[in-house]
């Protein structure tokens, strides 16, 4: 009973200690204590990642804990060997014990935990072989058994129906990838002494298990030779990059050419629908030719029926009528990306001027209420909002026209270009834009209280050449039909909104809360970690904040920064309060663009800017 589901973690914690603020055990029940939940009156879920757990998992303790389901331990400096009494956790779903100093075979008892979906023994001492009884386990998603000390064979006939993430690499095992298994990538293989596909095949002695335990030579060898592969496939996709390159710049200016010569180009008539995602027209063709093929398409459709004012790019505001659809027409383009109302393209007019094109689909509405509500989005007029300069309707071809920004999306500066050379986008750039971004927001909901924007996310915050975060897309969520449901954005979606299209402010905050926690956490909403353990970026990083393990969460190359945790820790919350579950909880995007003013201020204070001495 509840009892014992006490007494066993009392028990736990004096074993293994943890940091000692870590429980509020003073409250008589168990489930309000922190990493705790429970259901029916019973524990069934233990949380506690990263809390300096240390020494050996005494038995006698899981045995009460019958009900659990949920048991992560990660993270922290356990030692030894599993207590067999983990066995009677029979309802156990999801075990985590990654990143710990568990030693010792991988016990048989674990395989009698048949609802396992997630198991993670990553990141551990774990030695011996993998043994065949992890077949028992048919409803295993993620098997993790990376950076361990495991040997021997991985048995042949090793299968798991219903696995989506594997990985052994960095063990000791040799011999071939059973074939149920090579469909993963070689990454899940890498760092054995492994052969077969993913890998070269087997030489004859390579599947005999026994010789290749405890060949250790042998090991070296492959180490070597895995090295010789990956720097080799490196070469050869550096190689490939460059000649791709140079055919691409060949591709494109040649239909400049063609284009800027031959501005009336000819289109098959066979393809009125001009299908730039799946003709011939692809990456690097001028746009002008797919929304050509459109438009000479619409021309005689229009011809028959009318209308020939059609034809005509609408501009917004005075003094941008600098191009038409003829400039638009001969510009050269490139893909920047496909989205869910659409392929968004960057086009060079010939003049020089560069802008942002978007070929909307799935417009399900009709013209006339296309334009009012198109007409209110050009009417939008804010520093931090991508001005949306001209669009153009046909019955079959609908664009809209912004401004090109030249530093893309947040998102592709944060989760991006990884690797060396990269500059890591640090406190204050972080801050402003969220700032930046805020105060976009909070103009949109300034025009009435139904305006939202509806599709808040880190693609769709833009930066200028200055890092000035421009909001983009706004009002399209009303444009279309529901088929294209947006599936990425799920990560962002509050979770009243049910149906994409009906949105409202509060929904709002709920995203920017979320782009918030991605600017903190340098974590992807839809990132694979937090997929693994089923929850969302909120909730991940409330189950931390909560366990009074807050630095835990912030992006490593935000802690570089000294002087500035603070800061983090107030924008933190404040994200927490955005992501709230519930709407009336949430806070107004006034509110919201006020608070982060504050923290900024104060930062830029402390930090003794001269710039900003004014303001003390
Ligand atoms: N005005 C612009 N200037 C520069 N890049 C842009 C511009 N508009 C869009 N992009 C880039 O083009 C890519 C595709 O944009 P698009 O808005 O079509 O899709 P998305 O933002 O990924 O998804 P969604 O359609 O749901 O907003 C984005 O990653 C963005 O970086």
């Amino acid at each position: 009973d509840l009892g014992s589901d006490r007494s066993s973690l009392l028990a736990l914690r004096s074993a293994v200690g943890g940091r000692t603020l870590f429980w509020n055990a003073t409250e008589l029940s168990p489930c309000g204590w922190a990493g705790v939940k429970c259901e029916d009156n019973r524990v069934t879920m233990l949380r506690l990642p990263g809390v300096a757990l240390s020494g050996q998992l005494p038995s006698g303790i899981f045995g009460n804990l019958t009900r659990l389901r949920t048991l992560s331990l990660r993270v922290n400096a356990l030692t030894g060997q599993l207590p067999s009494d983990l066995a009677s956790c029979v309802n156990l779903r999801n075990l985590y014990l990654q990143g710990n100093l568990l030693s010792g075979e991988i016990p048989d008892f674990l395989f009698t935990l048949r609802d396992l979906v997630r198991l993670n023994l990553a990141s551990n001492n774990f030695s011996g072989g993998i043994s065949s009884g992890f077949n028992n386990l048919t409803r295993l998603r993620t098997l993790f058994l990376e950076n361990n000390q495991l040997t021997g064979p991985i048995p042949p006939e090793l299968d798991f129906p219903k696995l989506e993430q594997f990985n052994v690499s960095n063990n000791l095992l040799s011999g071939p990838v059973p074939e149920k298994l090579q469909s993963f990538q070689v990454d899940s293989f890498l760092g054995n002494s492994l052969c077969g596909r993913p890998f070269e095949t087997c030489s004859g002695n390579a599947t005999l298990p026994s010789e290749n335990n405890k060949n250790n030579g042998g090991k070296k060898l492959s180490g070597g030779a895995i090295a010789g592969i990956a720097i080799g496939s490196v070469l050869a996709f550096l190689l490939i990059l460059v000649i791709l390159l140079v055919l691409c710049r060949k591709k494109t200016s040649a239909v400049d050419i063609a284009t800027v010569k031959h501005p009336d180009v000819e289109i098959p008539g066979e393809k009125p629908e001009g299908d730039v995602e799946n003709g011939e027209y692809g990456n690097g063709y001028s746009v002008a030719a797919a929304a050509a093929a459109a438009m000479t398409g619409n021309g005689r459709a229009e011809a028959n029926g009318g209308g020939v004012g059609a034809k005509k790019l609408v501009f917004f505001g005075n003094a941008a009528r600098v191009f038409d659809l003829e400039d638009l027409l001969r510009a050269s383009a490139e893909v920047l990306g496909k989205g869910t109302f659409g392929t968004a393209y960057k086009a060079v007019l010939e003049m020089g001027t560069v802008v942002a094109v978007k070929r909307l689909k799935d417009v399900t509405i009709s013209e006339r209420e296309f334009r009012e509500k198109i007409e209110a989005v050009g009417a939008m007029d804010h520093e931090n909002l991508v001005p949306l300069r001209a669009y153009y309707y046909s019955r079959d071809e609908k664009l809209l026209v912004h401004d090109y920004m030249t530093m893309g999306s947040l998102s592709a500066l944060l989760h991006g270009n990884k690797g060396a050379g990269r500059t890591p986008l640090n406190w204050d750039i972080r801050s402003a834009i969220a700032l930046g971004a805020a105060r976009g927001i909070k103009y949109l909901h300034s025009q009435g209280p139904s305006v939202s924007h509806g599709n808040i996310k880190s693609s769709n915050i833009l930066l200028t050449n200055s890092y000035d975060a421009r909001v983009s897309d706004f009002g399209l969520a009303h444009l279309v039909g529901p088929s294209s449901t947006p599936n990425r954005v799920a990560g962002y979606r509050a979770p009243e909104v049910t149906d994409p299209r009906k949105v409202s402010q509060k929904a709002d905050v709920y995203s920017f809360g979320v782009l918030l926690l991605e600017l903190l956490t340098g974590k992807a909403p839809t990132h694979a970690l937090l997929n693994e353990e089923g929850v969302d970026l909120p909730r991940w990083v409330q189950s931390i904040v909560r366990e009074e393990w807050t630095s835990e969460v912030f992006d490593l190359e935000l802690l570089r920064y000294q002087n500035v945790e603070e800061e983090m820790v107030q924008l933190l919350q404040l994200a927490v309060d955005c992501a709230a579950q519930y709407p009336d909880k949430r806070p107004s995007m006034y509110e919201v663009a006020k608070r982060i003013e504050e923290l900024r201020r104060s930062s830029l204070r402390d930090n003794h800017n001269p710039e900003f001495d004014h303001i003390k």
